[in-house]
């Protein structure tokens, strides 16, 4: 399936894992200048999700591959994600592009890696949203790693 090259971010943990899925969705951008993207529609989202760490947990896992997959896919696939409460049609940092899903799937991986005594850092998002188009998110300033 999605056996590609991703982009790389340095990091200073000893442990990186990547986990790759994906999900359909249907969104509409809810702007007349987003264009065609104003009218629901669906796309194939491909995910991958770097996440990384020093310590192990008491099964030899960074976080179980499952579970990161289960958090994303679970909430999001076959849905219309302005449905769902992360994504708003009434504020622009908020509506479902690319950028703000990417971002999204990081605050929601990283809130569930916060409750682990481990305590693993998700450091990438890679999303593909179509054969041409993707969104790379990194935590910034405003984001705890
Ligand atoms: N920065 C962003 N630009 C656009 C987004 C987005 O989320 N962030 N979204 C869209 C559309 O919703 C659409 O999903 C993608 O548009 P586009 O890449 O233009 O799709 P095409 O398949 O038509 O691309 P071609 O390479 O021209 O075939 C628009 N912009
Ligand atoms: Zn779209």
């Amino acid at each position: 399936m999605m056996q590609q090259i991703y982009p790389v971010t340095p990091h200073p943990y000893s442990f990186e894992i990547n986990k790759d899925f994906h999900f359909a969705a249907a969104h509409y951008i809810a702007h007349d200048d987003a264009g065609k993207c104003k009218h629901t529609h669906g796309h194939t989202y491909f995910v991958n999700i770097t996440i990384a760490g020093d310590e192990l947990d008491h099964t030899g896992f960074l976080v179980d591959f499952k579970a990161v997959k289960n958090l994303i896919h679970k909430r999001f696939d076959h849905g219309l994600l302005n449905d769902d409460q992360a994504f708003s049609d009434d504020e622009p940092n908020y509506f479902p592009t690319t950028e703000v899903i990417a971002r999204t799937i990081y605050e929601v991986v990283q809130a569930h890696l916060n409750t682990l005594a481990n305590q693993p850092a998700c450091i990438q998002v890679y999303l593909r949203e179509t054969p041409t188009s993707y969104c790379v998110y990194r935590p910034g300033k405003g984001d705890k790693e």
